[in-house]
Order: C-alpha cells, then sequence, then structure tokens
C-alpha cells in the first residue's frame, strides 16, 4: 500500500513541472480517444489544407522537442475546414517521443499509445492578428496531430531528420527552407477525430480545436533513434540529458465530447 501511495502523490519522470493552478482546468489536453464514445457529426467537413514550402524558414530546440518555424506574416500555409469555423495559420510544427517504441505519443486510441506523434499548430488569423494574441483565446489555435508508427523509412521527413544533429542542444537554430509538411500528413485527411482541448506545453491554455488523425504516418526505427539525439540541456550543462518522453501526463475529459467525421 506504502508504494502505491509513492505513486499516487509522487507520479515517476514527469516531462515537467505541471503548474499547481491550471487556467480553466475543464478543458486540458492530451487526452485518451475512447472510439466508442467518440459521436460521428456529418456536419464535419473535409480539411482544405494548403501548405507552401516557400514559407518555411528555421528549426531550433526549445529545450522541450524541436520546432520547425513558418513564416505566419501572410496567409500562405492554412488549414480551414472540417471542425474549424475561420482560417488558421501555420505557425510551427514538433512531435512528442518516447524513449522507446512502447510509448511517446500524447493522445491514445482506446489507451493505445504510438512511439511518437506530431503537431501541427495553426492560429486563427481570421480573428487575430499573432499567435501570442490566439494563444490566450477559446478559439485561437487549431493544432493537428498525426501519430508516427515505426516502420517503413519516410522519404519526407529524412531532409528534417538530416538537420537534427545541428540543433541538438537546446536553444540550437539552424535555416531550414523549402520543407513541405503536407509530406508529414496520411493520404487520408478525412477521418479524424476533434475535441475542444489545450496546449500540452506551457502556457497550456484552452485556445486548442484538436484535429486528431485517425491515420497514422510510418518512419523507420533508425530515423525515430535520431529525434532520441536530441538533448533537453544546452552545450553549456554539464550533465547531458536526452529529449526524451517529452509527452504530458494524460488529462480528464470530464464530460467533454470527442467528434468522428466518419462512422
Ligand atoms: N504540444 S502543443 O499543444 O502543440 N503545445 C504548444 N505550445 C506552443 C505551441 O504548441
Ligand atoms: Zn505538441
Amino acid at each position: 500500500a506504502l508504494c502505491a501511495i509513492k505513486f499516487i502523490f509522487f507520479p515517476v519522470h514527469p516531462m515537467w513541472q505541471e503548474p499547481l493552478a491550471i487556467p480553466g482546468g475543464d478543458r486540458q489536453s492530451p487526452i485518451d480517444i475512447v472510439v466508442r464514445k467518440s459521436v460521428f457529426d456529418p456536419q464535419l467537413r473535409p480539411l482544405k489544407v494548403q501548405y507552401d514550402p516557400r514559407t518555411c524558414q528555421q528549426i531550433w530546440n526549445n529545450g522541450y522537442s524541436f520546432l520547425v518555424e513558418y513564416d505566419d506574416t501572410t496567409d500562405k500555409s492554412t488549414v480551414k475546414g472540417g471542425p474549424l469555423e475561420d482560417q488558421f495559420r501555420l505557425c510551427q510544427f514538433h512531435f512528442h517521443w518516447g524513449e522507446n517504441n512502447a510509448w511517446g505519443s500524447e493522445h491514445s486510441i482506446d489507451r493505445r499509445l504510438f512511439p511518437a506523434e506530431l503537431h501541427l499548430v495553426h492560429w486563427n488569423s481570421d480573428k487575430y492578428s499573432l499567435f501570442e494574441e490566439a494563444v490566450i483565446e477559446e478559439n485561437g489555435l487549431a493544432v493537428i496531430a498525426v501519430f508516427l508508427k515505426i516502420g517503413k523509412r519516410h522519404e519526407g521527413l529524412q531532409k528534417l531528420v538530416d538537420a537534427l544533429p545541428a540543433v541538438r542542444h537546446k536553444d540550437s537554430l539552424v535555416e531550414f527552407t523549402k520543407f513541405d509538411p503536407a509530406c508529414l500528413l496520411p493520404e487520408n485527411i478525412d477521418d479524424y477525430w476533434t475535441y475542444a482541448g489545450s496546449l500540452t506545453t506551457p502556457p497550456l491554455t484552452e485556445a486548442v480545436t484538436w484535429i486528431v488523425m485517425k491515420r497514422h504516418i510510418e518512419v523507420s526505427h533508425d530515423q525515430l533513434a535520431v529525434f532520441r539525439s536530441l538533448l533537453f540541456t544546452s552545450a553549456e550543462e554539464q550533465v547531458q540529458r536526452s529529449m526524451v518522453n517529452n509527452f504530458r501526463v494524460q488529462q480528464a475529459v470530464k464530460g467533454r465530447t470527442v467528434r468522428s467525421s466518419f462512422t
């Protein structure tokens, strides 16, 4: 019983210290998606994704993940349709992954975890003029999540994998251009789940319409191993720590409904 108490009050290796007070707290992410509890919504339209590789600018290690950042000063790379009433601009994408292939994703499907999860982060450019403004508004952000499975090598991802050694340490940044993030989407983007949630990294604000793809993409074991060669720590720090398990613990659904675009 004592060890159980230890487990309850001292969860092992959380990615970061969760804040004591979470803004709102009734629509936090990530969650487990219970398929049989999701509700088919025939009014959900197909997602319209329009990405321009020329808006790709740089890749950097922010000490949680590595981010590929896009020029979001115009509406060149956008997503609309699906559950979205407005047009949302792509500002960055990043991943979450585990120390091994048994876990790493933030969301799960009927408790099934994947080795990694891609997040394409967009903000509502019909209503706001900056990401920083949108991030505190309840319909400010739209994040497309795609699960990664170990399998055949992903040719489109390799250009990104080859750039990672240059951003091994926290706060390192390199120029990274002409990358089309559409190559990281599954062929079928019409089948997805969607729910109202939050960012899973600080500021954890409840601003996100989540669009979780039903279809995963495949990457090779070796490609994911390069993700795990990244470091949480900056070059100056004495002790280097591998960037792995950079996912948040799952949060309570609290009566929310997850809708599906498919039956
Ligand atoms: N993991 S996440 O929810 O996409 N988190 C963030 N934080 C800033 C942008 O996306
Ligand atoms: Zn994320």
